[in-house]
């Protein structure tokens, strides 16, 4: 039955406007924009022209370079934060490879991971990578003041800002060959608070709708970056918005790069009084973000239905 061709599209949000300042009315437009998206999707495309060609071309060629170095070098990548180490030649995921980079939009957190894969030094990599991690946290940070205004506890806004750290994850899925499955990486919510997502010019993102629909995530712009909520923020809105399942599907025949950017928050994650009322009943109780990130990364969670309800659901 056509009827049962669900057409679902990323709404796509406009981020480039100088003036996009709260108090001003084009702010309340976008927040308007931004809020729905997320409680319909959990995420949406922002459009940022501040990533530019040049610097999105940029990020990409620094991305080629790392990957092509020999996998010595590349298993020697640990992160403080547990399932962002080195990740290679997975039995049942041969196509995906990633990395992770601690505090990544700070120059100190690119210098250490830069130091760890070229220990003669690499200017130019950091050079080209810096300028988007600060880019993709100013937007995070944008979003998330957008969705504190919103429900009217902006008076939280500063003391979460101040409490968050960005982790990005740099991912290379090459080609799947005939005969071989196409699966990029399985399907998963994110475990942070909200991920920014920008890729090469290789599609491959598919997202399930609440109605249980996989589509895909359709990008043709250098300037658009996925903006998804994890966990963190499902539970902190006292699910308002929902943490979307989502994978990577590899149909073509170019590699596809993608870096992720997470954040997460160094104190307890806690509903807002505001978001809990009769209609509202508390959902779950407050959690240590990063314990939560250690439950997860056990084997034995891995595989739960939802591992943020099992962790701290009332
Ligand atoms: O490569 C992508 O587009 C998504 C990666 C992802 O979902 C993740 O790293 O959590
Ligand atoms: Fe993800």
């Amino acid at each position: 039955m056509m009827g049962s061709l669900t057409l679902h599209k990323l709404p796509i949000i406009d981020f480039t406007n100088e003036n996009l300042k709260p108090g001003t009315a084009s702010w309340s437009k976008t927040c308007k924009e931004v809020i729905s998206a997320l409680e319909e999707y959990g995420c949406f495309v922002a459009s940022y022209d501040k990533i530019s060609l040049e610097l999105s071309d940029g990020v990409f060629h620094a991305l080629e370079e790392l990957f092509n170095l020999p996998t010595e070098i590349k298993v020697q990548n640990r992160s403080t934060k547990p399932l962002y180490g080195y990740v290679g030649q997975i039995p049942f995921i041969p196509l995906y490879e990633s990395m992770g980079i601690d505090d990544a939009n700070t120059l100190q957190g690119i210098q250490s991971f830069t130091k760890v894969m070229w220990p003669n030094g690499n200017y130019v990599f950091s050079e080209k990578l810096l300028p988007y991690t600060k880019l993709a946290a100013e937007l995070e940070q944008t979003v998330v003041r957008m969705v504190f205004d919103s429900y009217g506890v902006e008076k939280y806004y500063d003391s979460h800002i101040k409490s968050a750290n960005y982790l990005c994850r740099v991912m290379k899925y090459r080609e799947a060959k005939i005969n071989e499955s196409k699966m990029g990486f399985v399907s998963h919510t994110d475990k942070d608070f909200i991920s920014t997502i920008h890729q090469n010019q290789v599609n491959g993102l598919e997202i399930k709708a609440k109605d249980g629909e996989w589509f895909g995530v359709e990008l043709s712009s250098s300037s658009s970056i996925i903006v998804m909520a994890g966990d963190a923020i499902m539970a902190w809105s006292n699910n308002r918005i929902p943490s979307p399942h989502h994978r990577v599907t590899m149909e073509g025949k170019e590699a596809r790069y993608s870096i992720a950017q997470f954040s997460f928050m160094e104190k307890i994650v806690q509903t807002p009084e505001e978001l809990i009322d009769e209609e509202h009943p508390l959902q779950y109780k407050p959690f240590d973000h990063l314990k939560y990130l250690e439950f997860y990364s056990k084997e034995e969670n891995r595989r739960l239905e939802s591992a943020i309800r099992t962790y701290c659901g009332v």
